[in-house]
């Protein structure tokens, strides 16, 4: 592949992070902790860890954590001899409190994350980050639902408040390789900062779209071990790498450690297998949050409704992240129109 960077991938694992949306939030510090280890003798980059929708997300809306994530983090760190832990925050859900605590048990980078639209909303915490010493970079979720000019002025933003790099983040594991190639060029000939990529895999175009963003140039580079993420999971990390070293991309990460990992310490803990089913596929065709389904799952359950009537009908009100209470509400109104 030649690839329109010369800086090195860095690869940053969210099983930890996305994959809580997946358990419902209730790794345990064991979980962690095994998971950590194994990544970190892996020589993994970074590893995340955090409530599913950020620090500070564990609340009655998004779901209680059974461990406070504060506690993970500290487990997290005291693993790592090579591996860096990264936090992310969604100003609003966390505050800098929660940066700045994350920060005294050592984690090291923190994704400040925001509606594709409302950059403003990151320029404290990004700051913040930066005066703590942390690396800081942007994240912009629901990439698809603005046109490509909106982004890169958004992207701008968060650049212009210190952000070491911006993400174009497929929240919605909807973009289409041509899509994914489209934002990342516009970034990168607009930005001086680094080009992340963050996918989905709901309609299975995760390894694809995410090769399409290495190509044009992005290095920051999401996966999560055995696909653990929210719907149907991101770009699974083990096979990533394998195509990555099949194309003489070596980022020094082992191979064998990874699918052990995989297969011996993360696979117990899944609750359910991320897949392409019919409620991951449906937030991939809609365009909805990954992590709207088990929400969606038990609103349909609790009103009669089918999960996927629900996930259109949020696609089609371009409910954004933190809008978890009108997952209810489309819920009861479709109830009521029976
Ligand atoms: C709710 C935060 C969200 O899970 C962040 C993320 O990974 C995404 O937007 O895909
Ligand atoms: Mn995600």
């Amino acid at each position: 592949m030649k690839r329109n960077s010369t800086e090195p991938i860095q690869i940053t694992e969210v099983c930890l992070r996305d994959g809580s949306h997946a358990v419902a939030h209730q790794f345990t510090v064991e979980q962690v902790r095994a998971v950590t280890r194994a990544l970190d003798e892996a020589g993994m980059h970074y590893i995340e860890v955090s409530h599913g929708d950020g620090l500070g997300g564990s609340t009655l809306q998004y779901g209680r954590s059974l461990v406070d994530e504060m506690k993970l983090i500290e487990a997290a760190v005291e693993q790592c001899s090579q591996s860096r832990i990264a936090v992310l925050l969604i100003p609003g859900i966390g505050t800098v409190h929660e940066l700045k605590q994350a920060h005294s048990l050592g984690a090291k980078l923190v994704r400040v994350a925001t509606h594709v639209t409302e950059a403003d909303v990151s320029a404290q915490h990004i700051h913040f980050a930066r005066e703590l010493g942390m690396e800081a970079l942007g994240f912009l979720m629901m990439a698809h639902s603005a046109p490509i000019d909106v982004l890169v002025e958004q992207a701008k933003l968060m650049e212009s408040y210190g952000a070491q790099a911006v993400y174009v983040t497929d929240s919605a594991g909807t973009l289409l390789p041509e899509e994914v190639r489209a934002r990342v060029r516009a970034l990168r000939s607009s930005l001086s900062c680094e080009i992340g990529f963050h996918a989905h895999n709901n309609l299975s175009l995760a390894m694809a779209n995410t090769l399409v963003a290495i190509e044009e140039g992005a290095t920051r580079i999401d996966g999560s071990v055995r696909c653990l993420g929210a719907g149907a999971g991101n770009t699974q990390t083990e096979a990533l790498i394998a195509v990555l070293q099949r194309m003489d991309m070596h980022l020094g990460i082992d191979l064998y450690k990874l699918m052990d990992l995989a297969e011996e310490v993360v696979a117990p803990i899944m609750h359910r297998v991320p897949e392409i089913n019919k409620g991951s596929l449906s937030m991939g065709y809609a365009g909805v949050y990954s992590s709207f389904l088990l929400h969606a799952e038990r609103a349909g359950k609790r009103f009669g409704i089918d999960p996927r009537d629900i996930l259109m009908e949020l696609g089609r009100r371009k409910a954004v992240g933190g809008q978890e209470d009108m997952i209810l509400d489309v819920a009861a109104s479709l109830h009521k129109n029976q």
